[in-house]
Formats: C-alpha cells, structure tokens, sequence
C-alpha cells in the first residue's frame, strides 16, 4: 500500500485520527495473497465515548448550518474521491481482494454518487404549509440526531456512503464501524469529509467486531441504527434497538430469483447471470442465486453459461486485466467451500468451477450448479460467494410460487423478450430491488433495499431521505384560543 493511501490509525474521531493500542488486534489479511497487510485494534469503551460525545455535540452545530452549506460539503467530497478514485479503489482492493477492475468503477464511484447525490437534494429538504381556515399548519423536517452505522465486508466504502451521505444531508451526524474484516476505506470517507469542510464529530469512524457494535445500538445517545449485514445479525441489531425505539435501517441477505423464460435473449440472459453471481467473486447481497431457466431455453443456456465462465480472466486483483478475484477471507471461502460440497452431495450436477485454485490467496473458481431442486441446502441458503444454482421450470405461475418460496426478499430479475410478461411477473416476485432484462444495477437514485427478512428500510432516492429524517408538525392558531371553562 501506498504511504498516501493508507490510513494512518485505527479510528476517526472528532475530525481527526485516533489509536488506542489497549484494544484488541485485528489484522488485515490481503485475501489475494493471505499475508497480513495492516493491523488496526477494536475500540475500548473509551474510544467509543469519544466518537459518540464527538457526534452529539458536533450533530447540534451541523443541523443548525443550511442544507446548501452542509450539500456543499458532501459535494466537495464526491469532487475529492472522484479525484482520488484510483488510490481509493487500491485500497478497497487491498481491503476486500476484489479485482481492480470493478473497484476503478463500483467503489468510490458509487460512494461519490451518494454524496453528490444527497449534498444536492440537502438544500430542498423542507416541510409543508398545510392551510386550515385561517389557521394553518406547517411542518418541518428534522434530523433524528446522532446515527450510528454498521457495515459488512464486501462494500466497504459504498455502504459507509450510503448510509453516511443522506444521514449527514439531513442533519445527523454519524458513528461507522466498518466490518472488522475490511476496516480500512470508511477511514479514507472520514478523512476527505473533513478535507471537504465537514465539522469534526459529524463523521467518525470506530473499528471492531459485534461488541463495539452493540455499544453503539444500545447507547442511549443513538437515534438511528442502519445495518448492513446478515440477516442474524439483523435480528439481533434490530431488536436492540427496538428496545429504546431506535429508527432502523436494515440491508440483509438474500437468496434472490433469477427468471429466464424460453423467449430470453439468450446472451443477455447469460450475462445477467454472470453479473448477477460471480461480480465481486459472488460476495453481493442482491446477487440472483437461484436462475430459474424454462426448459426450452435450458441446455443452450447452460452451454454457453460454462464457455463463458471459462473465459473468466482469474489472477492477481491488482491487474487490471483480471476479472475475478479471491474470497474476501478464508473464513469466507470455507464455508463457500462447504456448500460446493453439500451441493455435489445433494445430487446436484456441476457443469463448471467447483474447486479452491492452487495458489496462494482465497480463491475458488466461479462455480455453476444444474439440476437444482427447490429443498437442497444450496437452492434454500445464503452462500455468499460464487455459487450459481441452476433449477428448470415450466409454467410461469410455477415459476412465481417457487421464486416467493423463499424467507428472503432482496432482489429478482426476469429475462423475457415479452415485455407485457416482464412486467406481470415482476409485478408478482416479493422483493425489493427488481430488474427487467438486467441485474445488479444500483443508481444512487433508485431506492435500494428488500422486503421480507431481506431488511426494512430503504437506501439511496429521496426514499433514504424518509429514514434519516423525522417530521414535526406545528398548529398555528390565528385567533382566540376557546376553552371549556
Ligand atoms: N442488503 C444489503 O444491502 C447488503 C449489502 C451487503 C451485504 N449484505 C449482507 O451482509 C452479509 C455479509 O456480511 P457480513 O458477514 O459482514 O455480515 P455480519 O452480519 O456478520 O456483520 C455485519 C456487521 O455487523 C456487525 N455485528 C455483528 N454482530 C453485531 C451485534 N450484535 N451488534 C452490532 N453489530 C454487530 C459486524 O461486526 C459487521 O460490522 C450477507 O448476509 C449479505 O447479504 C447485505
Ligand atoms: C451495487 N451492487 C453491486 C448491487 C452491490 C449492492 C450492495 C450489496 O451487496
């Protein structure tokens, strides 16, 4: 890594870098090559008052400035990472392994999207005039106050500016603790807000594992809590802070359907199904898992799905050329290695990929399943990692009943040239984020989330705007005030 672009301590506090050695040592470990490339420590309970008394005091001042001054803010750091995209991209592949190539392109892009995309709506964020005779009632739109933000691994910088961006732009201030196993972007995201103008205490960062995590939900200072991560973490997450009635935001797992009906454009539907599984070597949350293919389509389907995953360029994430990378850790990799063989176990057929590569690093090849059926452990669970399941259908009221059978509702996608069934059917896939002939876009303006155990809440659109904001509402009367006696 280079000396501008690694972070230069643990935590971000109060606009400012912070170490505190007496916490717990949590190594970084490039996934390409498993060697420890940093080492950060987990927050004690005095770092973590830090960021939290940093936050409440800095979130008064930050609310109180005008939504254009804070939009500016949040502009001028999507100027900076855009600037800076290439070293920021390096470390979000030094952080999570993932290829070069996608990080250029998916990464800071995308964080810089949100901040620009927030830091221009915060000026128009107002209330209403709502008249009544001649009294009237107005409301305005408030920040909840102080949030707090818990990551997960495989979108390190995206996620603390999709959840940091539209918090800050309504006025909160904001607490992040990354995944432990990617601690390293969010400290870059702090640094250049304060680069950009942000006051100190209205963004900080706080590294360690569930435990500092739970400090945060459980604090009574804390308004909000957006997690993203698995969906038992999510349960336990929300019901901590059900306890105080916290606002939550939830991004979960999911098991999402893939639908590809006989009519499809077949190499599209062969990409959506690339993007759609081994993007980020299969480590995405929306990824469509479970491709449903019709029958008719099904064997040319296949056939061309295992000659294009054999042309994956598999290697170093550092080359620009390479188009797959490692898992994000070995922990990862094994229990992706142990759902490859519960699948083979189960009867499922192997058309491709299937094996861990012999070199150093987490690496498994981009692995396709066919013949899946709906009970078997690898068509039912969240793999998380290059697995595709390939299952057959037949009708499209068959299709509908299988893709809901599911207690995730992430995403879905269908395939078909038959627009007026596209829509039909999307229409009737319980989930969130959908796509019609595509997978796996995320504009910052479309509204991101799922349904079902899949999350509560939206990110990104005006939608996020919703979850980091509250109402109030004022009567104003304009004569006398009658009473009873
Ligand atoms: N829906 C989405 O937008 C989205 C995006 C990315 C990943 N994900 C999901 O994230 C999961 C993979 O990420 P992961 O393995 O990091 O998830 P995880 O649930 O293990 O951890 C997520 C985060 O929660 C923290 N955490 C754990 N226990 C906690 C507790 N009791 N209180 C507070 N914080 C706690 C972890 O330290 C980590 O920062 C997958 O299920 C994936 O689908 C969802
Ligand atoms: C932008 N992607 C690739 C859809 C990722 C969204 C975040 C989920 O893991």
């Amino acid at each position: 890594m280079s000396y501008e672009t690694q972070p230069t301590a643990s935590h971000y506090v109060n606009g400012a870098y912070l170490e505190d050695s007496a916490g717990a040592a949590i190594p970084v470990i490039y996934p390409a090559t498993g060697a420890e490339i940093a080492r950060v420590h987990a927050a004690t309970p005095a770092v973590v008052e830090a960021a939290l008394s940093a936050a409440v005091e800095a979130q008064t001042l930050w609310a109180e400035m005008t939504g254009r001054a804070r939009g500016r803010v949040l502009t001028d750091a999507a100027r900076i990472m855009r600037e800076r995209n290439r070293a920021l991209s390096e470390l979000e592949t030094w952080d999570t392994g993932k290829p070069l190539q996608e990080t250029l392109v998916a990464d800071a892009t995308s964080a810089a999207d949100a901040l620009e995309y927030f830091g221009g709506l915060a000026a128009s964020l107002t209330g209403e005039h709502i008249q009544l005779g001649e009294d009237w009632v107005y409301t305005r739109r408030e920040p909840l106050g102080v949030c707090v933000g818990i990551g997960a691994w495989n979108y390190p910088t995206q996620i603390s500016c999709w959840k940091g961006a539209p918090a800050l732009a309504c006025g909160n201030a904001m607490v992040f603790k990354p995944s432990e196993t990617t601690p390293l972007c969010a400290l870059k995201v702090a640094e250049i807000l304060t680069e950009a103008g942000a006051p100190a205490g209205v963004f900080n960062v706080v590294q360690g594992m569930g435990e500092v995590g739970s400090l945060l939900v459980t604090d009574p200072r804390v308004a909000k809590v957006s997690l993203t991560g698995s969906v038992p973490t999510g349960r336990k997450v929300y019901a901590a802070a059900a306890a105080e009635m916290k606002h939550v935001t939830m991004e979960l797992g999911g098991k999402s359907p893939l639908v590809v009906f006989d009519d499809a454009d077949l190499e599209n539907a062969v990409s959506g199904a690339i993007n759609g599984n081994f993007y980020s070597s299969g480590q995405v949350c929306s990824n469509g898992t479970r491709v449903f293919v019709q029958r008719g389509i099904k064997e040319a389907f296949l056939a061309r799905l295992a000659e294009r995953v054999k042309s994956a360029v598999i290697g170093d994430p550092m080359d620009e050329a390479t188009n797959f990378g490692p898992m994000v850790s070995q922990r990862q990799m094994e229990i992706v290695q142990r759902y490859i063989e519960k699948g083979i176990a189960e009867g499922a057929r192997l058309v491709a990929g299937g094996k861990r590569l012999e070199r150093e690093g987490f690496y498994l090849e981009p692995t396709v399943f066919a013949d899946v059926t709906d009970g078997m452990t690898i068509a039912m669970e969240e793999i998380f990692g290059p697995v595709m399941a390939v299952l057959d259908f037949e009708t499209e009221d068959e299709v509908i009943a299988r893709a809901n059978d599911t207690a995730f509702g992430l995403s879905a996608g269908v395939f078909t040239r038959d627009l007026s069934r596209g829509h039909r059917v999307i229409g009737k896939l319980r989930a969130g984020s959908c796509f019609i002939n595509s997978y796996n876009d995320a504009p910052v303006e479309a509204p991101f989330g799922g349904v079902k155990a899949s999350g509560v809440g939206r990110e990104n659109s005006k939608a996020a705007i919703e979850h980091y904001s509250q109402l109030k509402s004022v009567y104003v009367r304009m004569g006398d005030v009658e009473a009873p006696y």
